[in-house]
């Protein structure tokens, strides 16, 4: 197995509170990643710091072989990190087609194996919206548009943050279903979660982050079955 992303004894700082404390995690090539807490647990900042929008205090984020932990949001997603955070931010005046054809480039390592019909293959319910204004779409669709549109930069490792938060039952069984898709047809993703029922059917493995801290990793079958775990820091 090829590890695409490291964190190494990560801590990071919102002013003078220390968010994250010695956040360890790996991802392998062509694996989903649930990285799964309760509210305010520590997912989003181990995410904006993994993505560069947080700065690291100490430790290592190593990248598809680079140590990428100084370098900037831009330069991280320019070798095919692609950060996909919680707000859903779409251009609103531009129809579905085009916010994706925006994101459209070849990745790191030259491919484009993501292209426009590519999408519509495994995203149907954005082909049948591609002319609708993605202002006008409702919080779900946002979601699947904000996820094809950063598989449209062909990136080596998508880092999704809480994409069923706040969408009705049956919005997130459709997002978990494309997800799985997505993950069966071997992207490579990390997936930030409150919600462990999501996560168990798209993601191998599960990191639990309490207070900032990873507190335990666990295969997500057997994780659905550690009723401690579950109690102690899901809340479920
Ligand atoms: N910009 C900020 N400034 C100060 N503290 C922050 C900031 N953002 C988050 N925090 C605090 O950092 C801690 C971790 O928040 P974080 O957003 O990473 O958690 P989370 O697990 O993603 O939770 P959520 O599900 O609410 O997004 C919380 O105590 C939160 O209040």
């Amino acid at each position: 197995m090829t590890e695409l992303l490291r964190a190494e004894g990560l801590s990071a700082f919102y002013g003078p509170s220390r968010i994250l404390f010695d956040v360890n995690l790996v991802l392998q090539e062509k694996r989903t990643l649930a990285l799964l807490g309760r509210n305010g647990a520590g997912k989003s900042t181990t995410m904006k710091t993994l993505a560069g929008i947080v700065p690291a205090r100490s430790g290592r984020i190593i990248f598809a072989g680079q140590d990428i932990t100084r370098m900037p949001p831009h330069a991280r997603a320019r070798l095919g990190l692609a950060y996909v955070p919680e707000d859903r931010q779409v251009f609103p005046e531009h129809s579905v087609e085009d916010n994706l054809l925006i994101a459209a480039k070849s990745g790191p390592d030259g491919r484009r194996g993501w292209t426009l019909p590519r999408i519509w293959d495994t995203f149907p319910l954005l082909e049948n919206l591609r002319a609708r204004e993605a202002g006008r779409l409702s919080g779900g669709e946002q979601q699947l548009l904000v996820i094809a549109r950063a598989l449209m930069g062909n990136p080596l490792v998508l880092l999704l943050d809480e994409p069923s938060e706040g969408l009705a039952p049956m919005v997130v069984a459709t997002i978990s279903r494309m997800l799985r898709e997505l993950g069966a047809s071997g992207a490579t993703i990390l997936l930030a979660e409150q919600n462990m029922h999501f996560c168990l059917r798209i993601a191998e493995e599960a990191v639990v982050i309490d207070k900032g801290k990873v507190v335990h990793q666990q295969d997500t079958v057997g994780l659905a079955r550690n009723e401690d775990i579950r109690r102690r820091y899901l809340a479920m």
